[in-house]
């Protein structure tokens, strides 16, 4: 239940310009509705980000008490919208560093509770920090290739999962899809059930790309860590790279319109994104915020 009749404290913070409104709520006794999230995340009437992430001890959470054993922080990850996401692999990062500055985490492993399981995080002083994503699912059949469609451009698209759901579509030039005011269609719809975060993206060279993503819940963003990683994954298939097959590690760069990634997939599929979190500000919310 809310006890929110004290002023509520937040941070603000951002992983290469992907911005987060951060709200530490360790028993979990804040009340956060969809809508009450979507006025937090508005930029001209609230803090402003394009997502949530609310703070709190694993065991305070109906989510995550079952991993409470593994990881003593939960990362409840909201889009800007109010829509509950399974993992933000920026997020993720701005968690640890508010935990880190707070002095809730110290420098090494972090591990971190989320909806797509736990993962860690490896912390170091001011430095860029890296996380343990998981292993990127490729569906076979049907599912796997997609179509994107933004008005009447279409690209065929492929579908890889990092706990959350993704479309990856190469284009000629980021600017090919438009200002991408509204969802790309994303065909058949019934591949994705939840709904999809879409990726555009170029070449830059070997092992290099740049994206653009129309994130799911939020809108066009200015990264995506969990994209990010889908589009390493299926760039590196596109250009005829498997680590497993190969037996060797593979690292791309990925460039967002708010800085760059770097995404390592390791031999047994495994995926680690390194790249910036930042704490910009902090402050107190007044407690109508959540009435
Ligand atoms: N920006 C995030 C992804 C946030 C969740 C996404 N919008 C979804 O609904 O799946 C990231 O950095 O991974």
């Amino acid at each position: 239940m809310n006890s929110a009749s004290r002023p509520v404290r937040f941070l603000k913070g951002h992983g290469t310009e992907n911005d987060f409104v951060i709200l530490p709520d360790a028993d979990g006794i804040l009340e956060l509705p969809a809508a009450a999230v979507a006025r937090l995340c508005d930029r001209r009437a609230g803090i402003g980000g394009d997502g949530l992430l609310r703070v709190v001890r694993s065991a305070a959470h109906p989510e995550a008490r079952a991993m409470a054993g593994e990881a003593e922080w939960f990362m409840d990850y909201r889009n800007s919208d109010g829509s509950v996401a399974e993992m933000c692999g920026n997020g993720v990062r701005v968690f640890a560093r508010y935990l880190q500055r707070s002095g809730l985490a110290g420098d090494g492993v972090l591990p971190v509770a989320t909806r797509a399981g736990v993962r860690e995080v490896r912390v170091s002083g001011e430095g860029d920090l890296s996380v343990g994503m998981g292993s990127a699912r490729l569906p076979d059949g049907p599912g796997e290739s997609v179509t994107v469609r933004v008005g009447d451009r279409s690209w065929p698209a492929r579908h890889v999962g990092m706990g959350n759901p993704h479309a990856v579509a190469f284009v000629d030039d980021l600017s090919d899809a438009g200002p991408l005011l509204a969802p790309p269609v994303v065909e058949p719809a019934a591949a994705y059930p939840q709904g999809a975060n879409v990726e555009f993206v170029v070449d830059r060279g070997p092992g290099h790309v740049a994206m653009r993503v129309h994130e799911r819940g939020s809108g066009e963003t200015r990264s995506c860590g969990t994209g990010a990683c889908a589009v390493m994954v299926a760039a590196a298939r596109r250009a005829g790279a498997d680590p497993a097959a190969d037996g060797q590690p593979l690292t791309w760069t990925v460039d967002v319109p708010g800085g760059r990634l770097l995404i390592t997939e390791a031999a047994d599929g495994r995926i680690t994104m390194t790249g910036p979190a930042v704490i910009v500000a902090e402050g107190t919310l007044d407690p109508d915020w959540f009435r």
